[in-house]
């Protein structure tokens, strides 16, 4: 069906029958502008991936719109490594699907109704969408630590349906706006980029502090942009894959190192000293792959009362040199998602302080095109960094 057919199943096919079913849903709509009724009435196609290992696309019917969300039109969405995972094995650590979901959490896109507890947003407002929808109400949201909170709904991630559709509902509380100067795309990008500035705020580098970043994935790569902005500099950046590292140098970091795993440890930790240049020893590494070598690595490589920042996920259980590390007084610190990071980065992009954060998107496809950019995503000889599904 072409992006523009008018879907048989889809209750809202002229402006008339959407305001019928705003009122159907009890709801009440402030108009800023008009959203083309044609655009309403796409089918409402959502990416589902299923226990056993499939991905489907599915049109569901046009979500109703509860008294404290807003209904999104989604413009774009990044694919993020934790959906290959969900695809492919099934799960993240403990956290499996059972059951059917569709997945997406790196999400912007336009507002087309508003719920009638809303204020502050309007039909038309253009938003990125906070995916982790803590509950407000136990001790670790009450202390403002919501990213830890037990009961939090995350989009697309078992057992939550996720943004990776055409029209979502999605709470108001957890919509930021975008400045009309911001894309699409990039207001999606303010996911990976939260991830990367909650743990800079975890760490707090300083100006002139020599960082290590070890991945350069589109999470290793926020993670440099936002590492940089804080003052972090020499910045040394590892992959496995040259052109994840021709991405970085085309950034702006020049002291890459390719890693080869038949280097120990400490043969990889002294590469890596050296890429920093003469008298540079990483002080501070933030940890992007998740990989057990090179948590090991980045341990050798910092300096004594240096400090490793875990971000990547990995195996449950993972080994490192937890003696030597505390002969050393070399600080483990974690981050988790973010929290009370979208207004603040959305600011920090749109002034620029990041730099260029488009070059992390290396592909595009249409929101009919979803399987095959999920394919391309998962094929590492496409050498894609994001792969980014659009709906205009
Ligand atoms: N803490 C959080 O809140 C959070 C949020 C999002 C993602 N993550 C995690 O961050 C990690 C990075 O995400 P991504 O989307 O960039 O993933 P990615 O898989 O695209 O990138 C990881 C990179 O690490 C490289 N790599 C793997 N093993 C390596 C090794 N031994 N040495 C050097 N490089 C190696 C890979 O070549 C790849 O380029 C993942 O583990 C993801 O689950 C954590
Ligand atoms: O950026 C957020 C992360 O991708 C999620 O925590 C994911 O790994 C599982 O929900």
């Amino acid at each position: 069906m072409s992006p523009t057919a008018v879907s048989a199943s889809n209750p809202i096919a002229d402006a008339s029958t959407l305001k019928a079913q705003i009122q159907a849903n009890g709801t009440t709509t402030t108009t800023k502008s008009a959203i083309d009724p044609q655009v309403l009435a796409r089918p409402n196609l959502a990416l589902w991936v299923t226990k056993d290992h499939k991905i489907y696309q599915k049109e569901e019917s046009f979500p109703t719109c509860p008294p404290d969300q807003c209904i999104i039109h989604v413009k774009a969405t990044g694919i993020c490594g934790s959906e290959i995972h969900f695809w492919k094995s099934g799960r993240i650590g403990d956290c499996c699907v059972t059951h059917d979901i569709i997945l997406g959490h790196e999400s912007s896109g336009q507002v087309v109704q508003v719920g009638e507890n809303v204020t502050g947003f309007q039909v038309g407002d253009r938003v990125s969408i906070e995916p982790g929808v803590s509950c407000w109400e136990c001790e670790q949201c009450l202390r403002g630590r919501y990213n830890l909170c037990p009961k939090v709904v995350f989009s697309g991630t078992p057992p939550s349906d996720g943004t990776m559709r055409r029209f979502v509902a999605h709470p108001a509380r957890f919509l930021h706006k975008m400045p009309d100067t911001m894309t699409y795309a990039v207001g999606a990008l303010i996911e990976p980029l939260s991830v990367a500035y909650n743990a800079v705020i975890r760490a707090a580098p300083y100006l002139g502090q020599p960082v290590l970043i070890a991945g350069a994935g589109p999470i290793g790569l926020a993670m440099a942009l936002c590492a940089r902005a804080a003052g972090a500099s020499p910045i040394c950046i590892t992959d496995l894959e040259e052109n994840r590292l021709a991405q970085a140098r085309s950034m702006g970091f020049e002291q890459t190192l390719k890693i080869d795993l038949a280097w120990d440890r400490l043969e990889t930790a002294k590469r890596v000293r050296e890429v920093m240049g003469t008298g540079c020893v990483p002080s501070l590494a933030f940890e992007c792959t998740g990989a057990e070598s090179s948590i090991n690595s980045a341990c050798y490589a910092l300096e004594d009362g240096g400090t490793l920042l875990q971000v990547g996920c990995g195996k449950p259980d993972i080994t490192v040199p937890l003696m030597s590390l505390g002969f050393r007084e070399v600080n483990i610190i974690t981050s988790f998602r973010y929290r009370l990071s979208w207004p603040v980065v959305i600011r920090l992009v749109a002034a620029g302080v990041f730099g260029d954060v488009t070059p992390l998107i290396t592909h595009t496809f249409p929101i009919e095109k979803t399987i095959d950019a999920f394919e391309t995503c998962a094929d590492r000889s496409k050498l894609a960094i994001k792969v980014q599904i659009v709906d205009e």
